[in-house]
């Protein structure tokens, strides 16, 4: 054994770190081995600017987990892979499940850092399905809610990038063997960043010819007799409003790999969040949504209502008019108010201010624009942030309202199973920091196949074919970011 074994991890370090103290990385080293709590180990370090789906391009391992997240208009990315441990949860508790085990996870991991930094540390990584239980074969790699502790990642938050690895301490049976192999990790990282400037093309670049869109006639007859449904259930006073839900499934180019679709999804939706979860499996769920769910930092809460629609127009004063048409409009009035008003009723036991604007923006993306209103809290002592995540879900912007009234309607008008579509898909960190989107506007690409999803509200006045068109603007970003026409 080495009476040293520390000493060369300087040699290693991104010349980006500056300070390094080798005697507190020492004693933390030791100090793994002794503790009997420490289970995981994560090490940070800020290195030079790298785009992270660049890095996770030259890195892509088919057969491991792998995960994107970016909000290009935030300038914040995460990039990660592999699988060091995970965590899962079904049932109605899902969300108190994942809640203790993070907690006892936090407890178990060690953090070393040569900077302080708000994003070192332990990254929890995964989601939630849109309903407590899954049905479908389809979605067997994606549980109703698995988050994952990832080997690497790296983290951009503006201009300043940050690497961590995770370990499981019982893969190593003393200080020095851990030691090399945060060499080793360094080495390769080094040896990555060196390799973006040399060569451009080292993940499959396929170029794949656009191709058509198979005719979904069929689709639309059910579709137009599930809104009449809906419609009539609204007569009733069964519920108010409903979100319904197309899936269409297309064939899918091998030679469009995910990264592939997502570079080119943030590089038009910049104000969305544009993610991807990879499975040891091949499948792959992804997506670029406009809609936060919730976002917390430091016990302050980020929500939002989205809801109601319109398209873009080819012109300025046609985009100003259909925006005015958009503002105006009792029936998208009325659909985006239930996600407001209920909003705050679900946050109310659980914040000590609530504050928001009277009255909606408008939210425009390059297919669509929307009624949007941010809403912002402070979370009171006693709540916990998934706790709140949990009861935000589903909002009626992609449930329905009253949501117990509606929910068991939704698999009924629906042809399929939504799996994480319009499920929380992000991140929590050992800091108590997150922030989760609602997984609408996505896919699930497995190897030869595309299932796409999109949904629109469905309230008293809502006109099956106009809400049709809406879903095929929705689709219309999943579909050219996998070169349909
Ligand atoms: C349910 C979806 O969109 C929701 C979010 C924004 C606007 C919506 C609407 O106008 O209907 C939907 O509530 C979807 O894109 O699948």
């Amino acid at each position: 054994m080495n009476d040293n074994p520390l000493s060369d991890l300087k040699d290693h370090l991104p010349s980006s770190v500056t300070r390094f103290n080798k005697s507190e990385y020492n004693d933390f080293l030791d100090n793994l081995f002794k503790s009997s709590t420490a289970r995981y180990a994560t090490f940070s370090f800020p290195i030079h600017s790298i785009d992270p789906l660049a890095y996770l391009e030259m890195c892509w391992k088919e057969d491991d987990f792998q995960y994107y997240w970016e909000k290009p208009n935030d300038e914040f990315a995460i990039a990660a892979g592999g699988e060091i441990t995970s965590v899962t949860a079904s049932g109605p508790n899902r969300f108190n499940g994942i809640n203790n085990k993070v907690s006892t996870l936090g407890q178990q991991t060690a953090e070393f850092s040569t900077i302080s930094h708000p994003y070192s540390g332990m990254f929890l990584l995964g989601g939630f399905s849109f309903f407590d239980q899954n049905n479908d074969d389809l979605w067997e790699d994606f549980p109703p809610a698995s988050f994952y502790l990832p080997r690497w990642m790296i983290i951009k938050d503006g201009k300043f990038t940050l690497a961590t690895f995770s370990i499981d301490v019982n893969a190593f049976s003393a200080a020095h063997e851990l030691n090399n192999y945060i060499t080793d990790q360094l080495d390769q990282l080094n040896a990555t960043l060196e390799q973006k400037k040399s060569d451009g093309n080292t993940h499959q670049n396929g170029e794949a010819s656009p191709t058509l869109l198979p005719k979904q006639e069929s689709d639309y007859q059910k579709w137009t007799d599930s809104v009449i449904k809906a419609k009539e259930l609204i007569r009733k006073n069964t519920f108010e409003k409903i979100v319904l839900a197309r899936s269409i499934k297309v064939p899918k180019s091998t030679a469009i790999p995910p990264t592939q679709v997502v570079n080119s999804l943030r590089k038009q939706y910049t104000n969305c969040y544009n993610f991807l979860i990879h499975k040891p499996s091949g499948n792959t769920f992804l997506g670029s949504t406009p809609e936060r769910l919730m976002s917390a930092r430091n016990k302050l809460l980020l929500t939002e209502a989205l809801a109601g629609s319109i398209g873009r127009g080819n012109t300025a004063t046609e985009d100003a008019f259909l925006e005015n048409k958009l503002s105006g409009n009792g029936k998208d009035q009325n659909e985006h108010n239930f996600v407001v008003q209920d909003i705050e009723e679900r946050l109310e036991p659980f914040v000590k201010e609530l504050s928001r604007n009277t009255t909606p923006e408008v939210k425009k993306l390059s297919n669509v624009q929307h009624l949007y209103t941010p809403i912002r809290a402070q979370l009171n002592e006693k709540s916990t942030i998934l706790e709140v995540l949990g009861q935000l879900h589903p909002t009626p912007a992609v449930g329905g309202y009253p949501w117990e009234k509606a929910a068991p309607f939704i698999k009924d008008l629906e042809h399929f199973e939504r799996g994480r579509y319009a499920g929380p898909i992000g991140w929590i960190n050992s800091k108590g920091n997150m922030e989760f989107a609602v997984a609408i506007r996505s896919a699930l690409c497995t190897k030869n196949h595309a299932h796409l999803f999109a949904g629109c509200g469905i309230v008293k006045d809502s006109d099956p074919a106009t809400e049709w068109e809406e879903t095929n603007l929705k689709l219309k970003p999943m579909l050219s970011a996998l070169q349909y026409d």
